[in-house]
């Protein structure tokens, strides 16, 4: 099983006994992530992470990765694509550079990662492939990051129909160290009223890649606690930049209600 290593991947290791299998660990520092996960679970699998280091954002690394897959282990039955990120900043201070470097991580080393396993094994032997995003239904990851998670969709169900694989892009939302003060503040909105944590993400991408769902394909799977349903994290700032209502007696209706000097009868 071929895994871009992070936190969420390591959660999928954990559950490895479901779906026995190797695990290729991968990410720029993947080699101490590895070990680790090496030392605490030998007891408990002969299933073993190999760390290959590299960089997802580069087309010839991905397919020298995937080469060298193939040539450790002779075969890829999954894809989990994990890997990603963003920096926190408004979007009016997001520069062009910023914004190409978040939507090649996310987007386009998606593509070329499920790209070179499609080519090199998939194709001929099929397989399933889960790309990880943020839950962003009404926005709030900041708008490089939803950019390119929301641009993972699509394609996600297109290549599902090309590709004729059993796909699959679990949206998670789930807030460790990232965005914690941000989470905190929205924990009441979520139905759940607790974030994620990624013991229940990890359940989740092993149902996709199980038998168990050897007749689903492109589907989004929210693991949220039921955030994407409700409200937008996203604080809308006191402005006065909206267009006004044309004048009449509605709109002095309106005027009376915000302002408070009128009480509706309900
Ligand atoms: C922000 C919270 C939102 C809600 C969170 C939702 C829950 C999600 C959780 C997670 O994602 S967990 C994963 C956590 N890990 C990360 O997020 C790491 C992400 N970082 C990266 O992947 C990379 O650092 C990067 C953002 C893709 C940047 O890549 P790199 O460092 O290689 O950069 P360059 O290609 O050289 O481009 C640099 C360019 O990027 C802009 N930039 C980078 N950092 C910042 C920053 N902190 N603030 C503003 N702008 C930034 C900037 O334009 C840089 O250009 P220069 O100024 O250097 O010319
Ligand atoms: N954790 C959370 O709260 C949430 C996470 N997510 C998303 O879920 C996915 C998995 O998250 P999680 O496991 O927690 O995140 P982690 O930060 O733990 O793992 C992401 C991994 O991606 C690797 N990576 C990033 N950029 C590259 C690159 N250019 N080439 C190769 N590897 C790269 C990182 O490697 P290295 O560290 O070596 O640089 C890191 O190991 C991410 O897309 C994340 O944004 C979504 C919602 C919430």
């Amino acid at each position: 099983m071929a895994v871009r290593y992070g936190l969420l991947a390591a959660g999928l290791f954990r559950r490895r006994v479901a779906i026995a299998a190797d695990l290729l660990a991968l990410g720029g520092h993947g080699e101490a992530a590895a070990e680790e996960l090496n030392n605490t679970f030998s007891s408990m699998s002969p299933a073993k992470v190999t760390p290959i280091q590299c960089n997802i954002r580069n087309e010839d690394e991905v397919e020298a990765l995937v080469k060298s897959t193939l040539s450790l282990y002779g075969n890829i039955d999954f894809l989990v694509n994990g890997g990603g990120g963003q920096f926190a900043s408004p979007s009016e201070a997001i520069r062009g550079k910023g914004c190409n470097a978040v939507i090649d991580a996310n987007l386009t080393g998606t593509f070329y990662c499920c790209k070179a396993v499609y080519n090199a094994w998939m194709k001929e032997h099929g397989g399933v492939i889960v790309n990880i995003t943020v839950a962003l239904r009404n926005g709030f990851s900041g708008m490089h990051s939803e950019a390119a998670r929301a641009a993972v969709n699509n394609p996600t169900k297109t290549l599902a129909l090309e590709w004729g694989l059993v796909f699959s892009e679990t949206a998670v939302a789930n807030y460790g160290e990232q965005g914690t003060m941000m989470w905190l503040k929205i924990i009441p909105q979520i139905p759940a009223k607790r974030s994620a944590v990624p013991e229940e993400i990890s359940p989740a991408v092993c149902f996709v890649l199980s038998p168990a769902a050897s007749c689903i394909t492109g589907i989004t799977l929210a693991v949220d606690g039921g955030q994407s349903l409700y409200s937008s994290p996203l604080e809308i700032p006191d402005h006065n930049r909206w267009l006004s209502p044309r004048e009449g007696k509605n709109s002095e209706m309106l005027r009376k209600l915000l302002s408070g000097k009128f009480k509706p009868k309900l």
